[in-house]
């Protein structure tokens, strides 16, 4: 991985790739990430950023809902600062908080910090039979995101509509509904289920009376992986998605600025997001090559380390599934596991022997979501090349969960965006010791070629091994050939690939046995007078 920022002298001490620059422990990391929940919608990066690179200092909140702090001259003399008015309301509803009892501060790295409130809006379209997940359901899981994310759930409603409206995604009586319950729970962010257009959340913040925050899945996403990001990389890959995220989002933001100034300097606000977009393009072009430069570091040490001749297998699942604690129990590779949503984001990759001293490397990636924004699967690509480059992908699945089935739908999807479909899968079954009737659940499993594990218990973890020795040799080939030393390449791929019995130094070339893919096989065939026998 790069250790050279190219743009980090451009942005506040207090940005992402710096706080991840300063290894400070993972959990004390995690601490100070939380005490801003929804760091992203609050376009904080975007904030940073374009401050860093003009001279005055604004303030920026999400959606156009923007008020400066800097002395325009000629424009405005005084204006009401964001941030004061929030430490007011802040004193104010801890007074309330004190006579309620109701506590809502918490202790977080020694600060206090206020947990905000979140309502839910959901909206099931007629005409879309794409979405896996029901309505319901799909709230369900958006509550779950927002409590990783550290917001506090106060309510929820949802639609059925034939189509969404256009300016406002619900209907007029909803936005009525949910303003009355916005006062009536002191509700200070508003969440909805599906990606908003930047007109919609602008006309929404409007709506709701501009005191409440808008966002939607896409950026509550974006805030979870944020606050977890705890390499360089994932934080990389964290700012560019966001970056992308708000680009079209800047739209309009400034035209506070033209209504402010009667008039008399009109243009100014486009003028304004003209720079702020140019600006966020150059930096996510610079985002995009410094990617590029972590990605190659990441392929030589992946070459590096399939120069052990070992095949590799990618553990791939619905977050939460259990593919850390799986990778855990089997190498005691200590990774984060725990009961929330993206507790993965940086792939971790360990050494599997198994009781028959064979050996494999297991790869712990980051867990799928439905509608899992495009920005960041492509943002991603680089951690999920380990995916594409594995000779098996085990698709772990949480089968106690009730939804267990639409979660797997939901992974295959994103499966499908990867093309990794030429790479032979085993699908695992896992936390099959809270299952209701776990025998019945095995003979289905075995039915189907389906492995059942514990990867709390253990138990069927030797099954898990076998299954993965001979799906590994089934879908493998086995070939005798001579490969040129100045073909290292292809040696290494046989390598990271297949699974090497011997290998001899000769004087025209390594001669290799080892079972390979068809794939690779194939590739081989132009060096047939090299190649002794391919099967
Ligand atoms: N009962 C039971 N719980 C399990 C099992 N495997 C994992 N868990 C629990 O499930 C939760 C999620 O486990 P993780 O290993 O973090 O899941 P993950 O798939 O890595 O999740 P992400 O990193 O978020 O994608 C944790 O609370 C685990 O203790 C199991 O076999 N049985
Ligand atoms: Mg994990």
């Amino acid at each position: 991985m790069s250790t050279a920022y190219c743009f980090c002298s451009l942005l506040p001490s207090t940005s992402i790739s710096a706080q991840a620059n300063r290894r400070l422990p993972r959990q004390h990391e995690l601490l100070i990430r939380r005490t801003k929940p929804l760091s992203s919608t609050r376009l904080g990066v975007v904030k940073e950023l374009i401050e860093a690179e003009t001279p005055e200092k604004r303030e920026i909140t999400t959606n156009g809902v923007a008020l400066e702090r800097r002395e325009v001259e000629g424009l405005v003399d005084s204006r009401k600062v964001e941030g004061g008015a929030s430490k007011e309301k802040k004193q104010k509803r801890k007074k309330v908080e004190e006579t309620t009892g109701e506590d809502r501060f918490k202790l977080q790295n020694g600060r206090e910090v206020l947990v905000e409130k979140a309502y839910l809006v959901g909206v099931e379209c007629k005409r879309n039979d794409e979405d896996i997940f029901d309505m319901e359901d799909s709230l369900k899981e958006l509550a779950q995101l927002a409590d990783t994310a550290g917001l506090t759930v106060v309510g929820s409603t949802y639609q059925k509509l034939a189509t969404p409206n256009p300016r406002t995604y619900i209907g007029s009586g909803k936005v009525a509904e949910i303003k009355s319950a916005i006062h009536a729970f002191d509700v200070e962010t508003v969440i909805f289920d599906d990606e908003l257009s930047p007109g919609q959340l602008r006309n929404l913040e409007k709506a709701f009376g501009g005191d409440v925050r808008v966002c939607d899945r896409t950026a509550l996403i974006l805030d979870i992986f944020n606050q977890r990001a705890a390499t360089h990389e994932a934080a990389l890959q964290v700012s560019l998605a966001q970056m992308e995220y708000q680009l079209p989002r800047l739209t309009r933001m400034w035209t506070h600025l033209e209504r402010q100034a009667g008039g008399q300097v009109k243009g100014m606000g486009e003028k304004q997001i003209e720079v702020d977009k140019r600006i966020l393009r150059t930096r996510i072009s610079a985002l995009k090559k410094e990617l590029e430069s972590v990605r190659q570091h990441r392929k030589l040490y992946r070459n590096r380390r399939h120069s052990v001749p070992m095949p590799v297998v990618s553990l791939v699942g619905y977050t939460n599934a259990g593919k850390s604690t799986l990778l855990n129990r089997l190498t005691g590779a200590g990774v984060l596991a725990e009961n929330k949503l993206f507790a993965t984001l940086d792939p971790t990759t360990r050494r599997v022997q198994m009781k028959n001293g064979n050996e494999f490397l297991l790869t712990d990636t980051v867990g799928f979501i439905q509608k899992l924004p495009t920005m960041l699967v492509a943002a991603f690509r680089a951690t999920l090349e380990e995916i594409e480059e594995s000779s098996l992908i085990v698709h772990l699945v949480d089968i106690s969960h009730p939804l267990a089935q639409q979660q797997i739908e939901a992974v295959e999807e994103v499966l499908d965006e990867l093309e990794v479909e030429s790479i032979p899968k085993l699908i695992v079954w896992n936390k099959i010791d809270k299952a209701e009737d776990p025998l019945q659940l095995r003979k289905e499993a075995e039915a189907k070629g389906i492995v059942c594990i514990s990867a709390i218990t253990g138990e069927g973890l030797d099954q898990f091994c076998n299954a993965i020795q001979d799906k590994l040799k089934n879908s493998l080939v086995p070939i005798e050939a001579i490969v040129p030393y100045d073909q290292g390449e292809l040696l290494n791929s046989i390598h990271q690939i297949g699974m090497v019995e011997r290998t001899e130094y000769s004087e025209n070339g390594t001669f290799v046995k080892a079972h390979v893919p068809l794939r690779l096989a194939r590739l081989l065939a132009p060096l047939r007078q090299q190649v002794v026998a391919i099967a």
